[in-house]
């Protein structure tokens, strides 16, 4: 399990309390990150952290700024994104490191999957072969060493009929088959963080099911620490130790991932769940149980982002509510309940 002073970079959550579980440090620690294009703020003031073991799911529809979160994580945000804040990968601080820090750290330590395995891999080379490129990039592991951990790797994530299988090209294999060759390649050299970028989205549901038993067991079996983004509250519920609901560039709520199924305390949260995202749904489908859509960063209201969408929206709303947090829980919202308990 997490701290809620784990899920939100813990600096200033003074009413936090450890779970006996979480003793190990951080692997991951996000401190009040923002990402701008020009004068517009993506992300804003984002903070979070992942220990060994842990899965952080990131939640909230197309545009939130989940992708960029992810990206400025692994130091790979576009050029014409300038970043401010924190972000430490197993103690080294990595805004502002030079290239061959990141790429030290990038597929030896932390390993990303992307959504559509079709674009990840090299459409002219045998998924085998590409395995093998990983392992020899960040490892010192060279000839049969290599053949035989590319056909572990291939085993560890269910793929059938190795010997076959891995001497095909990607168009070869099937859209779940290829996804498990990018978990292999991304697992290629053990790494201690896994950002997942919608592993499953554009899977279907019993392919989906079993990329994220895989992930699960490859978490237990190599206590990996899992950043997971995702629009679906049902892969939420199967995977995740916290939530970090994300709303127009913000964390809007972010608890342990039951306490959040419970008692959402954010209309958004609220909103999120009683729409059923749930497998299958596309990105960018409009909510069932509130109108509108996310705010283009250029065109963010005034106060809080999400009122104009909200059912509880009042005057009150014209001042931006803080992140406060309380117990394992934060809630960006004046209606929480919780804003008169503990301030940020
Ligand atoms: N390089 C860029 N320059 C300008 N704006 C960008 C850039 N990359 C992303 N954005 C904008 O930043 C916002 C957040 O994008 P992001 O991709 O992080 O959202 P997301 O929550 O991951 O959405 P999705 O689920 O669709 O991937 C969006 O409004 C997007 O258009």
């Amino acid at each position: 399990m997490v701290t809620l002073s784990n899920a939100l970079g813990g600096g200033n959550t003074a009413a936090s309390l450890p779970l006996p579980a979480a003793k190990a440090a951080p692997i991951l620690e996000v401190s009040h990150v923002s990402v701008h294009a020009g004068r517009h703020a993506l992300v804003e003031d984002v903070s979070l952290s992942v220990k060994p073991g842990e899965t952080l799911c990131l939640v909230g529809e197309s545009g939130c700024g989940k992708s960029l979160t992810c990206m400025s994580m692994l130091g790979l945000l576009e050029d014409n994104l300038s970043i401010r804040g924190s972000i430490r990968l197993f103690g080294t601080e990595t805004t502002g490191a030079p290239e061959n820090v990141l790429n030290g750290l990038r597929g030896r330590d932390v390993a990303m999957i992307f959504q559509n395995p079709m674009v990840s891999l090299n459409p002219v080379q045998r998924v085998g072969a590409q395995i093998a490129e990983a392992i020899v990039e960040h490892t010192d592991m060279r000839g049969n060493a290599v053949d035989r951990r590319v056909v572990e790797l291939l085993d560890q994530v269910g793929i059938p009929n190795i010997a076959r299988n891995k001497e095909y090209y990607p168009h070869q294999l099937s859209g779940g088959m290829c996804q498990r060759v990018m978990i292999a390649m991304a697992l290629a050299c053990k790494p201690r963080l896994l950002i997942a970028d919608e592993p499953t989205t554009a899977l279907d549901v019993t392919i989906q099911a079993q990329i994220l038993r895989l992930l699960r067991d490859l978490q237990v079996e190599l206590g990996l620490g899992i950043v997971l983004v995702t629009h679906d509250l049902g892969v939420v519920a199967e995977i995740a130790d916290t939530v970090a609901v994300m709303y127009a560039g913000r964390i809007v709520e972010a608890a342990p991932v039951d306490d959040l199924f419970e008692d959402p305390r954010h209309p958004y949260t609220r909103a999120l769940m009683a729409s059923r995202i749930g497998f299958g749904r596309q990105p960018g489908t409009p909510l069932d149980a509130i109108g509108g859509t996310v705010p283009a960063p250029s065109a963010r209201p005034v106060g809080c982002n999400f009122a104009p969408r909200c059912p509880m929206a009042s005057d009150k709303c014209a001042t931006d509510p803080q992140l406060v947090h309380y117990g394992q829980r934060a809630v960006a919202c004046h209606f929480s309940g919780l804003h008169n308990a503990v301030p940020a």
